[in-house]
């Protein structure tokens, strides 16, 4: 394989990001039990073969009446029954009866309307032994009945291809008794870091060495994003060991996510063993932080190809690089048809000069709503590439065009990082 190095021409993020969006199709649907569906995005209608309601039934406790009976009050009434939420009605209800009922439990026949409970007072046994309640509100055919289907009909369409399974979906799919789904299949997505300089084992550090950190902040951004994760581990700068962690992972695997690597640095092992093994393009990109990013696939020998995303190694600069690579083209893979990050025009509550560069800077921002209806954002205390303490709370990405930035009071793009 060969290596395309763009060397001197920044490219720009759109193009990057179409670039990278092209080579991760949405992964063909399975059918999947529902209890496994969770979070992932339905691929195909869901048209309902039931009804819900399955009967008419009471939105409150209280009195099953024949509306007629009840036009004028106070007004008193035999009570023929009483009906649970989960039994059925064992007679109908005559003229001059009632039947004592629960929330959501069915109509019986000729009760047409419900009296609440808290309008009604209980007489006791009168001298022929029939039990009698004294109703003191009029109600109007149809008061308190939730009519079978008037939330979802036999036939209706409840939900298109590419609506997400949130907890909302899931009882509504459980409700029309739908047992198995039709969906994009949730990523296996395997994450390593690379470089003898990483410390994951809680031993003390030498001099030169760090402890790892991206891979953990990768995994969980990875798990945010509806994947499940693969931990590779650290591995170290030897390229028979990294080869065969790549193919190993290529095979188990949808796609791959590094950091490190991905720059200048003179020998690096990263850059020869996925030259070596995959289609790579590496590039640098008109932003910062994250300039330096790879994205190439590896080809299985049964012709699927696996994405693997190369991440900036400063720790900044891989977070920002995974909002805006990784994460989009995983989405789409997953088969969500919204890629990207809730953005919104927000007002500077700091100035955020910078200098003309050639590129867009994303500064980490915190923010607020605030009583004037706007978002107002001012950026995180340090907003070095390697200075991950401020970034970690930061709630948004101010989107600086080149130039010599936005001043205070003056409105900015923001890329929301949560929520
Ligand atoms: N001559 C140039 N040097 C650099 C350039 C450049 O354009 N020309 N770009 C700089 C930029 S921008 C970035 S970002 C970094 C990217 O470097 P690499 O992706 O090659 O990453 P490394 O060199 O391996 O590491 C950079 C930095 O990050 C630390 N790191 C790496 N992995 C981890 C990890 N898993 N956990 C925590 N920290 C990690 C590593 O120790 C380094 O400090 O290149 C610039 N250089
Ligand atoms: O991507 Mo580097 O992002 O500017 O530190």
């Amino acid at each position: 394989m060969t290596a395309t190095v763009t060397l001197g021409a920044m490219r720009p993020l759109e193009d990057a990001q179409e670039f990278v969006l092209g080579s991760c199709p949405p992964k063909p649907p399975v059918e999947v039990a529902r209890a496994d569906a969770s979070g992932l995005v339905l691929a195909a209608a869901v048209v309902s073969a039931e009804v819900v309601p399955p009967f008419d039934n009471t939105a409150v406790d209280g009195y099953a009446v024949r509306s007629v009976d009840v036009a004028e009050v106070p007004v008193e009434l035999t009570v023929v029954g009483e009906i649970a939420a989960g039994a059925a009605p064992d007679r109908p209800v005559g003229p001059g009866e009632t039947v004592r009922i629960m929330t959501g439990a069915p109509m019986p026949d000729g009760a047409d309307a419900v009296v609440m409970v808290e309008d009604s007072e209980h007489l006791g046994t009168d001298a022929d032994g029939n039990e009698r309640v004294r109703l003191s509100a009029s109600v109007s055919a149809g008061a308190a009945v939730r009519g079978a289907g008037d939330d979802v009909q036999v036939g209706d369409e409840i939900f298109s291809a590419g609506v997400v399974i949130t907890p909302a979906v899931e009882a509504v799919l459980a409700s029309v008794n739908a047992q198995t789904v039709s969906v994009h299949p949730r990523l296996k997505v395997a994450v390593l870091s690379t470089g003898d300089e990483l410390i994951d084992d809680g031993s003390p550090l030498e001099l030169g060495q760090i402890r790892e950190s991206n891979k953990t902040m990768l995994a969980g951004m990875l798990a945010e994003s509806g994947c499940d994760v693969v931990d590779l581990g650290v591995v170290r700068d030897d390229e028979a060991e990294l080869e065969r962690v790549l193919r190993s992972a290529a095979l188990e695997c949808d796609a791959i996510v590094s950091s490190g690597g991905v720059s200048m640095g003179d020998y690096d092992v990263v850059k020869a063993v996925l030259g070596e093994i995959a289609d790579m393009t590496w590039m640098q990109m008109a932003i910062k932080p994250a300039k330096p990013f790879a994205f190439g696939t590896l080809t299985r020998d049964d012709g699927t190809r696996v994405p693997i995303f190369g991440l900036p190694g400063n720790p900044v600069s891989s977070l920002v690089s995974y909002e805006l690579m990784a994460r989009p083209a995983l989405r789409r893979m997953m088969g969500h048809r919204r890629l990207t990050r809730t953005s919104l025009v927000a007002i500077a509550d700091a100035d955020f000069r910078r200098q003309p560069d050639g590129k867009v800077h994303f500064a980490r921002v915190n923010g607020v709503f605030a009583d004037d209806g706007r978002y107002h954002v001012v950026p995180v205390s340090a907003q070095g590439s390697h200075q991950l303490a401020a970034t970690a709370s930061a709630d948004a990405m101010a989107v600086i065009p080149d130039g010599e930035g936005v001043e205070r009071n003056g409105e900015v793009a923001v890329l929301m990082l949560r929520g």
